[in-house]
């Protein structure tokens, strides 16, 4: 939708790729698990819902992490989540497509691929039971096709913004599952305003998720009550900075923080 300019050089770098790879030569149809019915199995359990994110690294975070991602999938399902969100992109996030499937084979919750889809032939490379689509990359007709596509072969779409206008282009299209992303793509700042500002102006039969930048049970708490159905957490849950840090613990901390007193 806007141009390409004043992106962080390594959203640049991505989405260049992005535009040169091509899908894979096969039509891949999927039989979704579907994202409402797990955030509603959530909020009956008392659980926050939290989709977690298996991001090894990031132009962001302060280390890596070399765990298998399967078991640190399967960690974060342990600690309540309730989908998985993988990032795929090997060079920025330390992610691969293959990731994406073993994961999914291991785990019976949703699982969303994470990743700059910008064309109808890249949605034949992976069953995941969620696609990314970001606005701000997409012309509204692209995404309007794109959101189409992917709902034929059976993927729920979930439709990235990160203000009003986005937001709007988003509901024009048919969008009904929105993620709000506190991240902005220039400077790779994250503010929890973003979503505060945006939330109130989604219809509530929209399934509303709070990305990036939730670090704490307040965060949480604080997202929930600006309105978010669901939050997408990557970094809190990784700990990168600390490479034997308990993914399941720091999962179950996030999905309880409205059941426990914890800041
Ligand atoms: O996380 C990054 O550093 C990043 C940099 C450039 C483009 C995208 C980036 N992140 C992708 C995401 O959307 C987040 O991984 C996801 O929303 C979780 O965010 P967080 O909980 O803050 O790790």
């Amino acid at each position: 939708m806007n141009p390409d300019t004043d992106l962080a050089p390594a959203v640049e770098s991505i989405l260049e790729a992005a535009r040169e790879r091509t899908g894979g030569d096969e039509v891949v149809d999927v039989d979704a698990r579907s994202l409402p019915d797990a955030i509603a199995q959530a909020e009956a359990d008392d659980r926050v819902p939290v989709i977690a994110e298996v991001k090894p690294t990031s132009p962001t975070s302060d280390g890596t992490r070399d765990d298998d991602p399967v078991e640190l999938a399967e960690a974060m399902v342990a600690g309540g989540a309730t989908a998985i969100s993988v990032l795929t992109e090997p060079s920025h996030f330390g992610g691969s497509p293959e990731a994406l499937t073993r994961i999914r084979e291991a785990v019976d919750v949703p699982v969303l691929r994470k990743d700059f889809v910008l064309r109808e032939k890249q949605l034949d490379t992976v069953e995941a039971d969620l696609l990314l689509l970001i606005v701000r990359f997409l012309e509204t007709d692209a995404l309007e096709e794109l959101i189409g596509a992917a709902r034929e072969r059976g993927f729920q779409p979930l439709v990235e913004v990160h203000d009003r206008s986005e937001l709007e282009a988003a509901l024009e299209v048919g969008a009904d599952i929105i993620g709000v992303n506190n991240r902005d793509l220039a400077r790779l700042e994250v503010d929890l305003e973003t979503f505060e500002s945006v939330a109130p102006h989604a219809p509530d039969e929209v399934t509303l998720i709070a990305e990036s930048g939730v670090s704490s049970p307040a965060d949480v708490r604080r997202m929930r009550e600006a309105g978010a159905d669901a939050l997408l957490v990557g970094s809190a849950i990784m700990d990168h900075g600390a490479a034997d840090s308990d993914v399941t613990e720091n999962t179950r901390r996030l999905v309880s923080a409205e059941t426990e007193d914890e800041t």
